[in-house]
């Protein structure tokens, strides 16, 4: 069976953290960042609001994450082996018998319509404005916010996709990012537990 687990949500709000924690448990669990697959800054283009477009659907080789998601769907046994992961004793002939887990993580997960349909399982970390910059605020990334990003684009970009995923009515389970890392696991690893259960 294979089964796959879409971790969405605002910017700094424990994904990455969460993710981690889950692969780490979960049986042979594979994982996708979305922020892998940002463009090189180069073709990432200044907008009205000034600034780099990075908190835009266009900013990522949406095409290319695809491709790594069908590539796993295709063979996950395949899949795992070439990235690293071990994957239990398996009857190769018949992958189905074994549970197959993949999780994709990122900030805007559900706004890409190619892959609305294929999470088992939905999540969606949200925490408050202030919080978010906060967190936002000690985070170093390849290209370092300039001053300004946060107000300027990322906030009103993450509250721009909120609303457009909201209004297509998926199935998301909303996760409080407030939460201590603890507890948002043990919250998430005990429903994912009984997903599969009620998969199976
Ligand atoms: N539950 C939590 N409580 C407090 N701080 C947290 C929690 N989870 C993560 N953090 C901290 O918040 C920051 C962002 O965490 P993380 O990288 O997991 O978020 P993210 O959602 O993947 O961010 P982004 O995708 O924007 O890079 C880190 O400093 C991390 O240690
Ligand atoms: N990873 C990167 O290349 C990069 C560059 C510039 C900005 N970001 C930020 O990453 C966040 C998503 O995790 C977005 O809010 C981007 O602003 C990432």
């Amino acid at each position: 069976m294979k089964f796959i687990i879409g971790i969405g949500g605002v910017t700094n709000g424990g994904k990455t953290t969460l993710t981690g924690r889950l692969i780490k448990n979960l049986p042979n669990c594979c994982v996708v960042h979305q922020d892998d697959f940002f463009k090189p800054q180069d073709q990432i283009e200044f907008g009205e609001d000034g600034f780099k477009q990075w908190d835009v659907m266009t900013a990522m080789d949406m095409d290319a994450m695809v491709s790594t998601i069908k590539g796993w769907m295709e063979n996950p046994v395949k899949f795992a082996r070439s990235h690293g992961v071990s994957v239990s004793a398996t009857n190769d002939s018949d992958p189905e018998r074994e549970i197959h887990i993949l999780i994709v993580e990122g900030f805007i997960l559900y706004n890409y319509k190619p892959l609305i349909d294929v999470y088992n399982k939905s999540y969606y970390v949200t925490i408050p404005y202030e919080e978010c910059k906060r967190r936002r605020s000690t985070r170093t990334y390849t290209v370092p916010d300039p001053p300004g990003l946060f107000d300027g684009h990322v906030w009103p970009m993450y509250l721009k996709h909120r609303t457009e995923m909201e209004s297509n009515s998926l199935d998301i389970h909303y996760l409080n990012g407030m939460k201590s890392k603890e507890e948002l696991y043990n919250q998430v690893y005990e429903d994912i537990q009984n997903s599969l259960l009620n998969a199976l």
